[in-house]
């Protein structure tokens, strides 16, 4: 009830057609409740003496009722898909905003393909259910209750046969709303499986095909689909049932008061059109408690999507904006106080007590065995989550304190895996800098021998990336990754092993680039190999989270065991090659 309360907010631009949509509907069928009873006037007082003229108005009404009743119709289904369409869109738009918010941590909790089907099929089912409750909910019940009222006023000799059928018909509808409302959320569940799946499989297709596993991962996307396949031919086999049953009781009803009335009319004491309207009524009756119960299963099939929409927009985001946020420019003087982190409450310190401090404009190198914190470290600054203690100032004033739009502006970061959009290049590249002059691009582009490759391209910066970049090399999608950071000019540049990608001339070149250019920026440079990062101002040794060594290279070299041993093995590889 909860999730109804939330999403009913959704719906206030919209209340003129939330509330016109079910006027319209009344109307609708207020005409189609009095067709029977035009009807049975027709049949009982004009063609029964003869009376042509009357039979004539009342065929006159009876088309009157019904076009009135067609613009009521027309009118409330205009109107119910104008609301629930515009409402499903904002929520639509809502929760991609808060996913955008959402940190790694976030979005591992919920995994991608569930976030997937919540935005789309769960905010699909909760717009039908709502166009339903618009169209079908107040007609439902009108209909029901408008037409056991007129039986009771004009057919009360026929009333027992609803005291008989109408319970048995709201029991049965009872309870298969109830049972739908189950088996569709484990439908959704399954549609969630599925989706995740797929999107896993498909963006490493690549791997699964180097690999030759692509019968394994049918066989498993077959299971997966069995078991959506199951759930919803369970769903729809039940569910399906409904119909027929309701229809068997209703025909029985009609047998009931054919037999009834036929005493009756033989002993004087019932006119045929009687007989005639309380069928008419019984399948109006019929077809009121069908569509409510429908609107009803709709209604059970969309709370649970309406809780896990709910869920998404309150899950509490770990990074949260300062309430007194700064927007002052930072320089780039780093302090890390004894940082430590874990990536779940269960799990253990993948970084502990880090210490360290450097200047703006200077140069940090970070080296470590794979596994030793060394990303981790880096995600830190741009606040990709926070340490779980101890922490981190940058000119002075704690992360924290900064606005996430004025900390993320300062910083130019680059994660391993070069990840680029589809699209022209200008654009991903202009996703550093939205107003960089085309001088500035085209700066940037030299600056991590990106222009090479982009000028001998047809189209140069217009040329259009597929999706994942899939028809550029590694190194390639490396230097435009490493483009969009220099085009932000930041105060902070951070390269997480950017230019293990890259051959050694150009990673020379790239080296010299940060010199000439970024002398301002401090750059923070996480490495394999020693000679990436041995002109650095402070080299840090990770070693299962901990620093086990910091100084320059030569300090280092003389003093510290674990890097005099990275070095010695990377020496030795390199007399080898
Ligand atoms: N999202 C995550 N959830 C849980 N554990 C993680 C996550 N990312 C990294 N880890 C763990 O944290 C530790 C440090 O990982 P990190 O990526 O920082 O290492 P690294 O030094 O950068 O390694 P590499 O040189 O291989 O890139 C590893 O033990 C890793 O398994």
């Amino acid at each position: 009830m909860q999730a109804v309360k939330q999403l009913g907010q959704f719906l206030a631009p919209y209340k003129f057609f939330t509330l016109i949509a079910p006027l319209l509907m009344v109307l609708e069928v207020t005409m189609d409740l009095i067709q029977p009873t035009i009807m049975q006037h027709m049949i009982d007082t004009g063609i029964a003496n003869g009376d042509n003229p009357y039979v004539l108005k009342m065929f006159i009404w009876m088309i009157m009722s019904a076009v009135l009743g067609l613009v009521g119709g027309i009118g409330c289904s205009y109107y119910s898909s104008k609301a629930a369409i515009n409402f499903a869109s904002d929520v639509r738009e809502k929760l991609y905003e808060k996913m955008m918010t959402y940190s790694a941590k976030e979005r591992d909790a919920f995994t991608t393909g569930k976030l997937i089907t919540i935005l789309t099929s769960d905010v699909e089912s909760v717009q039908r259910a709502f166009m339903m409750t618009l169209r079908i909910f107040v007609r439902g019940p009108l209909l029901f209750i408008g037409a056991v009222i007129i039986v009771f006023v004009t057919a009360r000799e026929l009333f027992s046969i609803l005291l008989v059928i109408v319970p048995i018909l709201i029991v049965a509808m009872y309870f298969f709303t109830k049972y739908s409302g189950v088996l569709y959320r484990k439908v959704q569940e399954a549609i969630d499986g599925v989706n995740t799946k797929l999107q896993e499989n498909l963006a490493g297709i690549r791997v699964v095909k180097a690999f030759r596993r692509e019968q394994q991962q049918v066989e498993q996307f077959g299971v997966l689909n069995d078991t959506l396949t199951k759930r919803f031919i369970t769903a729809e086999q039940i569910v399906g049932v409904l119909v027929p049953l309701t229809m068997f009781v209703v025909n029985l009803g009609i047998v009931a008061a054919l037999w009834l009335g036929a005493i009756k009319v033989e002993a004087g004491t019932l006119q045929v059109g009687v007989i005639l309207a309380f069928i008419n009524y019984l399948t109006i009756i019929l077809n009121g408690l069908m569509s409510s119960s429908m609107v009803l299963m709709q209604i059970a099939r969309a709370l649970p999507s309406g809780e896990r929409i709910v869920d998404v927009l309150n899950k509490e985001v770990a990074v949260k904006e300062a309430e007194l946020a700064l927007n002052t420019p930072i320089h780039g003087e780093i302090t890390f106080e004894n940082v430590s982190y874990r990536y779940y409450e269960t799990a253990e310190d993948v970084l502990k007590n880090i210490t360290f401090s450097v200047k703006a404009g200077q140069t940090v190198g970070i080296i470590g065995k794979t596994g030793s914190g060394k990303s981790t470290l880096v995600k830190l600054l741009p606040r990709l989550f926070d340490p779980t203690s101890g922490q981190i100032l940058v000119d002075g004033q704690p992360l924290k304190n900064y606005a996430l739009t004025t900390l993320r502006e300062h910083i130019g970061f680059t994660s391993q895996k070069a990840m680029l959009f589809s699209g022209a290049i200008e654009k991903n590249i202009r996703l550093g800098k939205e107003q960089a002059t085309p001088h500035d691009l085209q700066l940037a582009l030299n600056a991590a021998c990106a222009s090479e490759f982009v000028d001998k391209l047809e189209k140069g910066m217009a040329h259009e990336l597929s999706q994942g970049a899939t028809n550029l090399s590694g190194g390639q999608k490396q230097r435009l990754a490493l483009t969009r950071a220099f085009v932000r000019q930041p105060s902070i540049l951070v390269l997480d092993d950017t230019t293990s990608a890259l051959d050694i001339a150009s990673e020379k070149h790239v080296q010299q680039a940060i010199n000439d250019n970024y002398q301002d920026t401090t750059t923070i440079i996480v490495a394999s190999k020693i000679t990436s990062i041995q002109q650095a101002d402070l080299i840090l040794v990770l070693e299962d989270g901990e620093i086990v060594g910091q100084g320059t290279h030569q300090q280092l070299l003389q003093e510290n065991e674990p890097y005099q041993a990275i070095y010695a093995s990377q020496q030795k590889v390199g007399e080898q090659q």
